[in-house]
């Protein structure tokens, strides 16, 4: 694994950073494979890489979108990461619906509707029951418990190793999520982390020993690339 973590000065200079990292994805995916796949993250920090994203010229009807994880409502809920991923950027682009691979959540059972973007998946990706393909980038958050997509802490989810989605539980409330297994399998992992509040979990995901269980980030070990891009508030204390 090819694990690189930079400290930025502020939050801009962070999102400045990760356009920059994920733009420089693009065309050598496209060239490799005829296309970028890219998963996104959900809650605050992203929503300004988004906006960022929304004013490139990019070849959109290459570029398929993907998301990480979902909690379980409406797509027009406010709690929806994709609604703010759309707010924030698809809807002002002239990307194709039908490159844009929301999770679904309008399923009786949330575990149906995992096994659905399962079979979504494997068909975007051309592979069978078992495999782990690799999407060119996936941006992970990380909460101040140290969970990640929704892999919270001490979860049945994050036993999960035989398929790419499964359901994650936050206390009550329910979200689908990546596996740990699918997210190790993507060319290249990118985490954003900002705040103070974050500094605490990046000391235990960063210390040699710590339990996974705990601090579910620490499973995020990707075959290939791994970045951590942290502002100065979140990595003061992280040494590089
Ligand atoms: O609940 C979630 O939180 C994490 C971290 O969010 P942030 O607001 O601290 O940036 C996020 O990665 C995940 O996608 C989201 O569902």
């Amino acid at each position: 694994m090819n694990k690189k973590v930079e400290v930025l000065p502020d939050k801009n200079a962070l999102v400045e950073r990760a356009l920059l990292l994920i733009l420089s994805k693009v065309e050598p995916s496209i060239q490799q494979r005829g296309r970028f796949t890219i998963a996104l993250s959900g809650g605050s920090t992203p929503k300004p890489l988004y906006e960022a994203l929304s004013q490139k010229k990019l070849p959109w009807d290459k570029i398929h979108v993907l998301w990480g994880d979902e909690r379980y409502v409406a797509p027009d809920h406010p709690d929806s990461n994709q609604l703010m991923a759309r707010n924030a950027w698809l809807d002002k682009v002239d990307i194709p619906a039908e490159n844009i691979h929301a999770m679904p959540t309008d399923a009786a059972e949330p575990s149906q509707a995992a096994q659905q973007y399962e079979q979504h998946l494997q068909e975007l990706f051309n592979s069978s029951q078992g495999e782990f393909p690799a999407i060119d980038v996936i941006l992970l958050g990380m909460g101040d418990d140290a969970h990640t997509a929704s892999l919270f802490p001490n979860t049945e989810a994050l036993k999960v190793t035989d398929k790419l989605i499964t359901v994650g539980n936050k206390d009550s409330s329910v979200r689908l999520t990546f596996t740990y297994p699918f997210i190790n399998a993507a060319e290249c992992v990118i985490f954003l982390v900002s705040g103070e509040n974050k500094r605490p979990a990046l000391a235990q995901v960063f210390a040699p020993t710590a339990s996974e269980t705990i601090y579910p980030s620490r499973l995020i070990q990707p075959q290939k690339e791994l970045w951590w891009l942290l502002d100065e508030a979140a990595g003061a204390e992280i040494k590089i």
